[in-house]
C-alpha cells in the first residue's frame, strides 16, 4: 500500500510522516486552504524530503505553466492537478513536467483510466478537495480504475482499513484525517494512519 500525507506545512510534519513510513507527502499552493505555503515556505518543509520520499505538490487553481514553474523552484518531485484542469491541461502538465498526478472526484464521465493524459497517477478524492468529506466508493463498482490509483477523501486512522478493503485501491492519501485542528497535523495521527493503512494492505 503506497501511502501519501498531505497538506503538510513545516519540516517538522515532513519528518514525521517520513520517520511513520509514508511513501509521499504533499505541500499545497491553493489561495483559500487551510494548508496553502507560499513558494518559500513549501520549498522549506519539503528541503529534507528530497530523494527519501515522492514530493508532490497540489494545485488547485493555478495555471498549469506557473504550477510547473512553482513546482520545479521548491524542487518537487510530482506536480498534482488538483481542481477542474482539464485533459488539455493535464497534457500540457505532463509535457512540461516529468511526474504528473491527476486528482478527480469520480463523477459521470470522469476518465478513470490512469495515463488517460499522460498523468503518471490517478487520485480520487471527494468533490470538495481537503474538506475531510468521504464519498460513496460503491460508485467504483463497474469503473474501478486499474494500476496506479490512489483512494482520497475523508480518510482517518479509524476508517482506512476499513477503506482498503471495501474500495482496493494501489494507495490512500489523507490529509484532514490526520489533523488535530483544521491545517493542523496531528504527529500521532499521522504515525497512527501509515500504521493503520499498512496493517490492512
Ligand atoms: O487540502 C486542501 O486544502 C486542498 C485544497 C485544494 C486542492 C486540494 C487540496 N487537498 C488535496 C489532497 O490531496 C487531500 O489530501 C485530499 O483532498 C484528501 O483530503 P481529506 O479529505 O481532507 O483527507
Amino acid at each position: 500500500m503506497y501511502i501519501k500525507i498531505c497538506g503538510l506545512k513545516t519540516p517538522e510534519d515532513v519528518a514525521v510522516a517520513i520517520g511513520a513510513g509514508a511513501d509521499a507527502i504533499g505541500v499545497i499552493h491553493a489561495e483559500g486552504s487551510p494548508r496553502n505555503l507560499d513558494e518559500s515556505a513549501a520549498r522549506n518543509a519539503i528541503a529534507s524530503a528530497s530523494g527519501a520520499v515522492d514530493t508532490a505538490l497540489v494545485v488547485a487553481t493555478t495555471p498549469v505553466r506557473e504550477a510547473v514553474e512553482f513546482a520545479t523552484a521548491i524542487g518537487a518531485s510530482v506536480l498534482q492537478l488538483h481542481g477542474r484542469y482539464t485533459p488539455e491541461d493535464v497534457q500540457l502538465a505532463a509535457q512540461l513536467f516529468p511526474r504528473v498526478w491527476r486528482a478527480t472526484a469520480l463523477r459521470p464521465g470522469t476518465n478513470v483510466e490512469v495515463g488517460a493524459y499522460g498523468e503518471e497517477r490517478l487520485l480520487l478524492d471527494a468533490p470538495r478537495a481537503g474538506s475531510g468529506e468521504r464519498w460513496d466508493t460503491s460508485a467504483l463498482e463497474n469503473r474501478r480504475p486499474t494500476g496506479q490509483w490512489l483512494l482520497a477523501g475523508g480518510l482517518d486512522p479509524r476508517n482506512v482499513a476499513s477503506a482498503i478493503e471495501t474500495a482496493r485501491p494501489w494507495g490512500v492519501d489523507v490529509s484532514s484525517g490526520v489533523e488535530s485542528a483544521r491545517g493542523v497535523k496531528s504527529h500521532a495521527l499521522i504515525r497512527e494512519f501509515v500504521a493503520n493503512a499498512r496493517a490492512a494492505s
